[in-house]
């Protein structure tokens, strides 16, 4: 326990369910993997409920909301971000998770956090997993299923994210209604791989991704928050990374009828969908995607994590608010 009352996991001295004491999996030299025809690999169901079972074990809560940390909302190591500013938190980093893989992005922060956002329990991932980074998609969204399996009932996805839309400024917030699945075009999928029916169907339906009641409720809490004019709805696009793109890719995506750019999302909110989580997905927008080539100014990740800092404020208010709506409604039905 920490003076500021986290409580920090350090895996030691854990031994459970065949892990070793640092909190390793030792089921086998694949980690709990199951390699299908085509030598992808997938965690199978049983990999992933030893890794829930690891958490429920150190974790005194139920989460019921999940929420992706993105790049915008404090996925990286600084002062005030959403997951320090839960209640009763605890801290448990990937690299103790068995079959998590650790976080590589410079300065990303790579934990589990669980506490209580506005009175309800809730998990936050500071700091993602990206294609970019070397991980599969299927890798990238595991911890989605972890979520499902330790009770999450809603996913909320954040993301920073640059706007193609002209409409939109710096700072603003695009709520995302639907995605372009750019790297499911050329036949990468997180859901790629033998389907396992415990956590979902073969072959899903992704066409009401996003949750409609829950972005209008989003959408007012916008409102009641002052950031009408901030607020948008629209879709979102997820390249591999890392570079950011070139002026003619910018423009074939706005043709294709996306708002928002980013490298991440797409196949989380796939996952989560698929084994039937509730999703609701935004992005901050915090650079405008360049179009012409006359601009002399480029793409760049240190304005990604100003742009995050200078609305986190903001931000948390809102997910705050998002969180309570949730569990009112759901306490509701
Ligand atoms: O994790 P997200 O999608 O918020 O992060 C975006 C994409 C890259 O990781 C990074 C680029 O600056 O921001
Ligand atoms: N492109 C891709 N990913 C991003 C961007 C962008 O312009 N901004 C933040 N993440």
């Amino acid at each position: 326990m920490t003076s500021n009352g986290t409580h920090t996991f350090n895996g030691n001295g854990v031994t459970k369910n065949g892990f070793h004491h640092n909190g390793k999996a030792t089921n086998g030299e694949k980690n709990g993997c199951n390699e299908n025809s085509t030598n992808e690999m997938s965690y199978s169901y049983e990999a992933l409920q030893e890794t829930a079972d690891y958490l429920k074990n150190i974790i005194p809560l139920v989460p019921k909301v999940g929420i992706i940390c993105g790049s915008g909302l404090g996925a990286y190591w600084h002062e005030g971000t959403l997951a320090d500013a839960l209640d009763q938190k605890t801290e448990v980093p990937y690299e103790v998770i068995p079959n998590f893989p650790p976080s590589t992005v410079k300065g990303h922060a790579g934990a589990l956090v669980f506490g209580y956002l506005s009175d309800v329990p809730v998990v936050c991932m500071k700091g993602r997993f990206h294609y970019y980074e070397g991980y599969p998609l299927w890798k990238c969204a595991m911890p989605v299923r972890v979520m499902k399996l330790l009770g999450v009932t809603h996913l909320l996805a954040t993301n920073a994210a640059g706007g193609l839309n002209p409409n939109y400024k710096v700072g603003d917030i695009m709520l995302v209604k639907d995605h372009i699945n750019l790297m499911g075009f050329a036949g990468n999928n997180p859901l790629q791989g033998p389907n396992d029916e415990r956590f979902g169907p073969r072959f899903p339906p992704m066409s009401q991704a996003y949750d409609r009641k829950l972005m209008n409720q989003a959408k007012k809490i916008a409102n009641d928050l002052g950031l009408g004019g901030n607020i948008h709805e629209g879709v979102y696009t997820c390249l591999g990374g890392p570079n950011f793109e070139t002026v003619a890719e910018l423009r074939a995506l706005k043709v294709l009828g996306a708002d928002t750019v980013g490298m991440s999302t797409v196949h989380e909110v796939i996952t989560a969908r698929h084994c039937d989580l509730t999703v609701l997905a935004f992005s901050l927008i915090t650079n405008e995607c360049i179009v012409d080539y006359e601009t002399q100014e480029m793409a760049n990740h240190e304005e990604v994590l100003d742009v995050g800092k200078m609305r986190q404020v903001i931000l948390q208010k809102f997910v705050g608010k998002i969180v309570d709506y949730i569990s009112t409604s759901e306490n509701q039905k």
